[in-house]
């Protein structure tokens, strides 16, 4: 049979977890070969939000496992577009990485410790925003590279703090640089943060048969859930938008917390619900319509139109 070949992009933190999925398939004596595709995102230097945002980390990849290139499509979930598209499916979803977000200062131990107009350095408008939110006197900058290009440029005095995504950081094994895990009660996760997603072709049942073991379902279920939220509110991935699913082990019930904030931290809309980790996707529209009745969608876009 022939090897099943699996596209990633060429970063270190996306090289992790191309090897992390082919050694489980390995495991099984499956037979895996790595291709590195170059996405819009790698090439391009500008701020995200101005290249056009959604999907700049996927289409490519997308392409290649559409033209028959490549057999599996390793996504970090969070920069994954919640639109279908035609021909692929999400056939698996890993067991959850770290959720949450993470402070890396020598300045503080939390947030609200940081110096007055402390330099933040993000250029996620869900972190902007929600930084704002609590601290209106932050100055936000925009920072763009890899996870240790962002290390050095802190570490370079370009800023007072960055905020980064811990699943990453532990990945890459730069733990040490954690200062603090910021709660979610300040700050909520992207939509599938710290989750891997494995995008197929549609018809390909080979191929689903053989990632069915990798498949976690309660973090499937979770991230389901938080994108049927952020596509029923047509975000898009860089409006300011959070999302926490998780199941309780206990009372097997999953909970979802959604915010949206405008782009300035002024106004901020939250709402949640919870049920049966099957119903995923309408407790995603539950939490969407609670956060549109507040007015969610007026923020988004103005956050949009405003680039702010
Ligand atoms: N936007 C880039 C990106 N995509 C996925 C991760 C981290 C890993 C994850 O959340 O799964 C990161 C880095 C970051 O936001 O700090």
């Amino acid at each position: 049979m022939p090897a099943i070949r699996i596209g990633t992009r060429g970063s270190q933190l996306a090289q992790w977890q191309a090897n992390w999925v082919a050694d489980q398939l390995r495991a099984v004596g499956t037979d895996v070969e790595i291709i590195h595709i170059a996405t819009q995102g790698d090439v391009t230097q500008g701020p995200l939000d101005l290249i056009g945002g959604r999907g700049v980390f996927t289409t490519e990849i997308q392409a290649a496992l559409l033209d028959n290139r490549i057999d599996v499509a390793v996504h970090s979930l969070k920069d994954l577009p919640t639109e279908a598209v035609v021909g692929l499916r999400l056939a698996a979803v890993p067991a959850r990485g770290a959720d949450g977000d993470v402070l890396i200062t020598s300045k503080a131990s939390d947030v609200l410790g940081l110096p007055q107009e402390s330099i933040i350095g993000t250029g996620s408008m869900r972190r902007k925003a929600q930084l704002l939110h609590l601290r209106r006197d932050f100055q936000i900058r925009d920072i763009r590279g890899n996870l240790d290009t962002r290390l050095r440029k802190l570490d370079d005095g370009l800023y007072d703090a960055i905020i980064l995504a811990e699943a990453g950081l532990r990945r890459l094994e730069l733990i040490e640089r954690i200062r603090h895990v910021i709660p979610k009660a300040q700050m909520l996760p992207a939509v599938g943060q710290g989750a891997l997603g494995l995008e197929i072709r549609e018809r390909d049942s080979a191929t689903a048969a053989m990632l069915a073991p990798l498949n976690h379902e309660d973090s499937h279920y979770s991230v389901l859930a938080e994108r049927s939220m952020l596509r029923n509110l047509r975000g898009g991935c860089l409006a300011p938008v959070g999302a926490w699913g998780r199941i309780d082990p206990i009372k097997q019930l999953l909970f979802l917390d959604g915010v949206v904030v405008s782009g300035d931290g002024h106004h901020k809309v939250t709402a949640s619900a919870c049920g049966p980790p099957n119903r995923a996707e309408d407790i995603g529209r539950q939490v969407a319509d609670q956060l549109a009745i507040q007015g969610a969608e007026r923020l988004i876009a103005f956050a949009r139109a405003t680039g702010s």
